[in-house]
């Protein structure tokens, strides 16, 4: 069998309750062991407050855990698809859109190359040389996707990401995400749905308070989660 590209191991995070470097420290997420290999598809489910967006966040190396060790694949690059890009309002989306792309790692001319198919996807041809102020929140979440589907990271992270635009654009971006899940992508994906999960993934695990209540097959899982949502 072949090694996973990350493994955790004890894992816990604590979030201090207050801005004080003498606050009490409580722990959010506790004694997580798992292992994700290349090309599965791990779906993350849990109430609000579970844990579930700290969870991606170790994922995508944006926090480091605060007790237990997390081992990852040498080189193995993970990045969380997000529609809250750190845009500039005075720029135009087109701008916005290039300025990403490049911080995703693209060379000036491979973004120039992508540009049009970004600003296409996400239907603002009409608008993209106006400053992205005078955007609609759904169309800078629109850019934002677009612009975030377009990186090839080792690990997608995907955190309730399926709910943008229209029923459209909707469906245009569970196409994608699906074509994303049946290439061979390593995907986690968090999503209270236990539909989305069950139609995407292939594993889950579900976490309740800070723990991993289950995990294995995505059916099972979601199915006691589901009957344990309704007892
Ligand atoms: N930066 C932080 N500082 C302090 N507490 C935090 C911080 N981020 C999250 N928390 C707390 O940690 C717990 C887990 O939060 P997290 O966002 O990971 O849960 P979640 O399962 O993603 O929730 P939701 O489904 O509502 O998005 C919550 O109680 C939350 O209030």
């Amino acid at each position: 069998m072949t090694a996973p590209i990350l493994s955790f191991r004890n894992v816990g995070v604590a979030y201090r309750k207050r801005l004080s470097l003498f606050a009490k420290k409580d722990w959010v997420l506790r004694d997580l062991n798992f292992d994700l290999y290349r090309g599965e598809v791990l779906g993350v489910i849990g109430r609000n407050g579970a844990g579930k967006s700290t969870l991606l966040k170790l994922f995508g190396n944006i926090i480091e855990p605060d007790q237990g060790s997390i081992q990852r694949h040498s080189g193995i690059t993970s990045q969380l698809l997000t529609l809250n890009l750190g845009f500039n309002r005075k720029l135009t989306g087109e701008e916005n859109a290039l300025m990403a792309l490049v911080t995703h790692g693209m060379t000036i001319k491979q973004a120039k190359m992508k540009i049009d198919d970004v600003i296409k996807f996400a239907e603002l041809e009409h608008i993209s040389s106006q400053p992205l102020k005078t955007y609609s929140a759904g169309q800078r979440a629109r850019l934002g996707f677009s612009i975030s589907i377009q990186a090839k990271p080792d690990i997608l992270l995907l955190d309730e990401i399926l709910g943008v635009g229209d029923k459209n654009f909707k469906q245009k971006s569970k196409a994608l995400i699906k074509e994303k899940v049946n290439s061979h992508q390593t995907v986690i994906l968090v999503s209270h749905s236990a539909k989305t999960i069950k139609n995407l993934c292939s594993k889950a695990i579900w976490i309740e308070n800070g723990n991993i209540k289950a995990s294995g097959c995505a059916n099972q899982v979601t199915d006691l989660y589901l009957k344990a949502q309704q007892a």
